[in-house]
């Protein structure tokens, strides 16, 4: 890296000191100012290689000053810093062209590195098109500590493009909140996002949800149909629970990240898609691969960029913060306004949180719906947690027959009902079926009726459960063994 002027403006002077002192040591020549109107007379003048601004200074706002900079210089490299710490901040350092974002406190490494890479860099990252419009200030997703920092870098990166992502993490960790921010804060904003769920349709209806299919294309097919990739056109489409795509499935949507086309179930004309693809699962895409389940091909097209999203137990920081953001959801919806004192906090803190984000949210609304007082404390969180904890007994076998022999059973009915000409195929569906309803019985009493643990216990998602128990028609009895 050959000799630079890099221009920094931080009105923390310490950060000027470090800065200038790392740099310097580089062979780089290094000036520093509190203000971003020093800052930009010279730009202005034509001065410097790099810049490196905070974004809170005490005359504008270092953000605001990125487009004005891209105006007059629009190769000149800008890296950002702040302590905000947002998704936002990430995203509007990115919309506005900035080289990349540093939330701070920064590991010097790291800065050096990225200043290495924007001084080599051959091609200046680009604003977005002023007709996508500003992200709105909401703010999509909730969190500071690290590995939530680390997730608004990638996504902000990841905005000017369409590359294909898959999101992984356990259930309720906020794998569609994440897709939905890709495509909110994304170039394709202004086209639909549309959102499939593997897990919750039934397999031989998958290809058609996906690709549409024409009239007479299978047995009550009597009307042509769009799919998702048609309805998607423009957009993004979350292919969520990806893992629970079935092969025949997975070679076709392979062929469409191939060559940018596919045909409808029964159709033989190639239709060209412009689909950004986001995908998501809680399950091991790699051991499904070894089970020889998931495509290893379709694996390598899908994974570009993959993100994994931590569990809330690996992120206990964000909780007061996570608590307050859905405390004043819930007073926002006319719930009486309440807080969490320090030792409720503190037990909520420690919980492990098997259903993630998803599972402290319910908690909080029912803290806000169900307890007049207006500071909840330790002994309701602790009578809240234990009545949605399952209790510690190992799941009980089945009474009677088990399993295996209901399966059995189940299958000799099945072949007497059909002893000349058995359909060709829908066996497995239906055997399944009729074993599914007495497991997720069964799971649910294990766990008192809560669906959150009862979906972990038979490592299903929670819509597919929810949905399941809607479909079997089975009664959930919550608190009872
Ligand atoms: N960082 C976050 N900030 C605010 N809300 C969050 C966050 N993460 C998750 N949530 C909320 O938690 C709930 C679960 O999130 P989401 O549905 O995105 O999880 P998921 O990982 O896709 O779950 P599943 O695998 O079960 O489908 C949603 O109501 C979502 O709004």
């Amino acid at each position: 890296m050959s000799a630079a002027t890099i221009l920094v403006a931080d009105d923390d002077r310490a950060i000027r000191t470090v800065l200038t002192q790392a740099l310097a040591r580089l062979g780089h020549e290094v000036r520093t100012t509190g203000n971003a109107s020093t800052l930009w007379r010279w730009v202005a003048d034509g001065q410097g290689d790099l810049i490196i601004t905070d974004v809170v200074m005490p005359d504008e706002n270092g953000l605001d000053l990125i487009p004005r900079i891209k105006k007059i210089r629009p190769d000149l490299r800008i890296i950002v810093m702040s302590a905000q710490n947002t998704l936002i901040t990430a995203v509007k350092a990115a919309e506005r062209g900035a080289f990349e974002y540093l939330p701070k406190p920064f590991d010097l490494k790291e800065l050096v590195s990225v200043v290495e890479r924007a001084l080599n860099s051959n091609t200046p990252p680009a604003a977005l098109p002023a007709d996508a419009g500003e992200a709105d200030e909401q703010l999509p997703l909730i969190g500071r500590s690290p590995a939530m920092q680390e997730i608004y870098r990638v996504l902000a990166r990841l905005m000017g493009t369409d590359l294909t992502v898959t999101i992984t993490g356990e259930s309720g960790t906020g794998k569609e909140l994440v897709a939905r921010a890709l495509h909110d804060y994304g170039k394709r904003r202004n086209g639909p996002f549309v959102a499939i769920n593997m897990a919750a349709i039934p397999r031989e209806l998958i290809e058609s949800e996906l690709f549409g299919h024409e009239k007479g294309a299978f047995t009550g097919a009597t009307n042509r149909s769009t799919g998702r990739f048609e309805q998607a056109q423009g957009g993004t489409l979350f292919l969520d629970e990806i893992g629970d795509m079935p092969l025949e499935a997975q070679t076709r949507l392979l062929r469409v990240l191939q060559e940018g086309e596919y045909t409808t179930v029964g159709g033989r004309t190639p239709i060209k898609t412009d689909v950004r693809i986001v995908a998501a699962t809680h399950r091991d895409l790699r051991t499904l691969i070894r089970q020889g389940l998931f495509r290893e091909d379709l694996f390598y097209r899908l994974c570009v960029v993959p993100i994994r999203l931590p569990p809330l137990r690996e992120r206990t920081e964000d909780v007061p913060l996570l608590v307050r953001h859905f405390l004043n959801q819930c007073s926002a919806q006319g719930l009486p306004v309440k807080s969490i004192d320090q030792p409720a906090m503190d037990r909520l803190k420690r919980y492990r949180w098997p259903g993630n984000v998803r599972e402290l949210e319910n908690l909080v609304r029912r803290l806000a719906a169900l307890y007049s007082q207006e500071v909840i404390g330790l002994d309701v969180v602790e009578a809240e947690l234990a009545d949605t904890t399952p209790a510690a007994q190992p799941v009980e076998e089945p009474q009677g027959e088990g399993l295996s022999a209901a399966v059995e059973r189940h299958l000799k009915d099945y072949f007497a009902a059909h002893k000349d000409g058995m359909p060709s195929n829908g066996l497995y569906d239906r055997v399944l079926r009729e074993v599914e309803r007495p497991l997720i019985s069964l799971s649910l009493s294990a766990t008192r009726g809560n669906q959150i643990k009862a979906a972990q216990l038979l490592g299903l998602n929670r819509n597919t459960l929810r949905k399941k128990i809607r479909d079997l028609d089975i009664q959930v009895v919550r608190g009872l063994k």
